[in-house]
């Protein structure tokens, strides 16, 4: 059998269409266009490129983007008070400080520190807490951005045995909370799982997080399955893949993502959404 490829990058765009539409009925309104500030730190060239294509993705929505870069020697202190002034602006919609972070500032504490309503990447406690309750507000672009892809194909999502490699706080945790909200048995996977390959073979629905290219063999893949590979590994030739053997696995499953243009397009337009919502959202209040 051979998969049928699941095209991120073409739902991501028909969701930047629709948003786009919102965004104009809001201006014919006369309501005024949402805002995101985007915050970078220092110059690691990966981040780079996903900042600008966030400031892309704003422009193709019709949201304005405000996008502060800051030297690798900003303190902590220097960063908590630029947030300070985010939360408190009225004009400003959504906060994403864009990881990784330099050693001398703790993620924890800055995610904690902007405020809920307007953490439209979904990392903030409170709003993984809402998700873990079922009451989603504002949820993590990249696991919301699956459930979205998955949805956009049609494939049904209640009761399937759904395997997570990776628990990280960003993408692997969320993820699980999002398949159990949607109906599915999950299980999550990481360093210390016994036997990865007995998991991955009874995975109606796979979904790998590692960060590490090669990680799931192709023949590991249950014949008919979802393949879902979060994973954006750069290759010493500048190229890109994901964390499953792509070419071996897409013999065996039956959806199958690719990278790039799978997961990636669809974290970007759902951080459009996010930003969208809260503006909404806080207009409620
Ligand atoms: N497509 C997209 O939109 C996005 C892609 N990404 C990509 O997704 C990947 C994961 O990102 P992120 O979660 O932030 O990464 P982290 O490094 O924070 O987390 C990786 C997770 O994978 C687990 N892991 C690592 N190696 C193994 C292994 N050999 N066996 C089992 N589990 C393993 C780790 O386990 P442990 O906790 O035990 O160490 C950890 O839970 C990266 O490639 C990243 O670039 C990230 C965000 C968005
Ligand atoms: N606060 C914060 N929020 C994030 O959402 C966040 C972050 N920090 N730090 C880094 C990770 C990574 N991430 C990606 C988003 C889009 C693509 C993406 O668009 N990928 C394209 C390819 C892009 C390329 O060519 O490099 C694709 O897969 O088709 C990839 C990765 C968001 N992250
Ligand atoms: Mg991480």
């Amino acid at each position: 059998m051979t998969a049928q490829i699941i095209n991120g990058k073409a739902i991501a765009d028909s969701m930047l269409n629709q948003i786009l539409l919102r965004v104009k009925t809001r201006l014919d309104q006369g309501k005024r266009a949402p805002a995101l500030a985007v915050i970078l730190i220092g110059n690691d060239p990966a981040s780079s490129i996903y900042v600008r294509n966030k400031r892309l993705a704003c422009e193709k929505v019709g949201i304005r983007s405000i996008v502060y870069e800051l030297p690798a020697s900003t303190s902590e202190a220097e960063l908590l008070t630029m947030i300070n002034g985010l939360n408190a602006d009225d004009a400003i919609d959504g906060i994403l400080v864009q990881s990784p972070l330099p050693p001398q500032i703790d993620e924890k504490l800055v995610i904690e520190h902007i405020s809920a309503a307007k953490d439209v990447d979904g990392f903030h406690p409170y709003n993984i807490g809402r998700l873990t309750v079922r009451q989603p507000t504002l949820r993590s672009c990249t696991p919301f951005g699956v459930i979205k892809m998955l949805q956009a194909t049609g494939i049904e999502l209640m009761g399937l045995d759904a395997v997570v490699i990776g628990v990280s706080n960003h993408v692997g945790r969320p993820m699980a909370l999002e398949l159990l909200l949607a109906g599915c048995t999950v299980t999550c996977c990481h360093r210390h799982t016994k036997d990865l390959q007995a998991n991955v073979e009874r995975a109606d629905l796979l979904v790998v997080a590692a960060g590490k290219a090669g990680l799931v063999k192709g023949e590991w893949i249950k014949p008919g399955g979802v393949v879902i590979d979060i994973g954006i590994n750069r290759l010493a030739n500048g190229s890109l893949c994901g964390d499953v053997d792509f070419a071996t696995a897409k013999e065996r499953a039956g959806w199958i993502t690719p990278v790039p243009g799978g997961v990636g397009p669809m974290t970007i337009a759902t951080l459009m959404e996010n930003t969208l919502l809260a503006l909404e959202l806080r207009e409620t209040i």
